[in-house]
C-alpha cells in the first residue's frame, strides 16, 4: 500500500508527545464538528497544534480547531482531539486514523468518539444524542478500510471481529447517566452510518440508508473505531443529531454545514455533560 504508515512513525509521534507532557492518559476523546469545546474543560492542560506534532495531518474541516489537548477531566487523565481528520478532506484512511495508534502507544485504553450526524430515524429530534450501538461502513463495504494492507500484529490481528465494537457496559452506563441527569427524553441508541461525503445525501440515498436500518448518518468516526477496536481499545461513541435528513422530493429542509455547526455548538452541552459523567465513572465496576 502506497502510503501505509509504519510502526516507527506512530512511535516517533508518541515519543515526541511523551517527552513534552507529564500526562499519561488512559482515555482519549475525539471531538466532532462543533464539539471541541469539551477540551476546554480539561484542567492542567498541555496543548499541541497538530501542525507541531510529527506525523499528524493538517486539519481543514470547519469547526475543527486542530489541537491535541492533554489534561485532567473529572479526576482522570485524558487526551482530547479538538478536531479530527476526514476522508473527504483528501486524507488517506491511514492518516485519518493516525492519532488512534499514537494513543495506543501512549497507553490509552478507552476511546470516546463523537460526531455531528443527520437522523433517518423518524423518532429522533434535532438536538438528540444517539449512543452508537453499531455502525455501517459504506466506504468499507466498497473496499476503503484503514486496516487494508500488510497487517502489523503489534497492533492487532489480520481479521478482527467487529460485532461488539461499541462497549456494552459503557453504553449501559450512558443510558443510566441519561436517566440520572433527567435527559433520557433526548437520549437514543442506534446505528451510525459512515458515508464518504463531502456532499450530503440525495433523497434516493437517504431512503436507501433508512431501509438498511441506519438511524444516523455522518462522514467520520468509523475509521477511528475500526483502528481502536483492532488494537484492543474499549470504544464508546455519541452522535449529536444536528438535522433530519430529507427523505422526500417535496421536502423544503435543505441541510447546510453552517446549520450542522450551529446546532452542534448550541446543543453540545448535553453531550459534554454525558461524557464528563462517563469519564468520572470509568474504572468503576460498571465501566
Ligand atoms: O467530524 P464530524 O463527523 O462531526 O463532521 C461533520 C459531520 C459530517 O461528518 C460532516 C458534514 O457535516 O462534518
Ligand atoms: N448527512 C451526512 N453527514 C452529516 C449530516 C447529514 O445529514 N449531518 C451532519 N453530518
Amino acid at each position: 500500500m502506497q502510503d501505509q504508515i509504519c510502526y516507527d512513525n506512530y512511535k516517533n509521534s508518541a515519543d515526541w508527545l511523551q517527552s513534552r507532557t507529564k500526562h499519561r492518559p488512559k482515555v482519549a476523546i475525539i471531538c466532532g464538528s462543533g464539539l471541541g469545546h469539551l477540551a476546554n474543560a480539561l484542567e492542567s492542560q498541555d496543548a499541541f497544534p497538530y501542525s507541531d506534532i510529527p506525523g499528524f495531518p493538517h486539519c481543514t474541516a470547519p469547526g475543527h480547531a486542530g489541537r491535541l489537548v492533554f489534561g485532567v477531566l473529572r479526576g482522570k487523565s485524558c487526551v482530547c482531539m479538538q478536531g479530527r481528520f476526514h476522508m473527504f478532506e483528501g486524507h488517506s484512511l491511514y492518516k485519518v486514523t493516525f492519532p488512534v495508534r499514537v494513543f495506543k502507544l501512549l497507553g490509552v485504553e478507552t476511546l470516546i468518539v463523537t460526531n455531528a450526524a443527520g437522523s433517518l430515524a423518524s423518532s429522533y429530534k434535532t438536538g438528540d444524542i444517539m449512543i452508537i450501538r453499531d455502525h455501517i461502513n459504506i466506504p468499507g463495504l466498497g473496499g476503503f478500510n484503514p486496516l487494508n494492507g500488510p497487517n502489523d500484529e503489534r497492533f492487532g490481528p489480520r481479521f478482527p471481529v467487529m460485532g461488539a465494537a461499541y462497549d456494552k457496559d459503557l453504553r449501559r452506563l450512558a443510558w443510566d447517566l441519561g436517566k440520572k441527569l433527567a435527559i433520557s427524553d433526548h437520549v437514543q441508541e442506534g446505528v451510525y452510518c459512515m458515508v464518504g461525503g463531502p456532499n450530503f445525501e440525495t433523497i434516493a440515498e437517504a431512503r436507501l440508508l433508512q431501509r438498511l436500518g441506519v438511524d444516523a448518518v455522518g462522514m467520520s468516526t468509523v475509521p477511528e473505531v475500526l483502528i481502536a477496536s483492532h488494537c484492543g481499545m474499549k470504544v464508546f461513541g455519541l452522535s449529536l443529531i444536528t438535522n433530519k435528513v430529507a427523505m422526500d422530493y417535496e421536502d423544503q429542509q435543505v441541510v447546510t454545514q453552517e446549520e450542522v455547526l450551529a446546532v452542534s455548538r448550541k446543543k453540545s452541552h448535553t453531550l459534554q455533560t454525558i461524557i464528563m459523567e462517563l469519564v468520572a465513572h470509568l474504572g468503576s465496576s460498571t465501566a
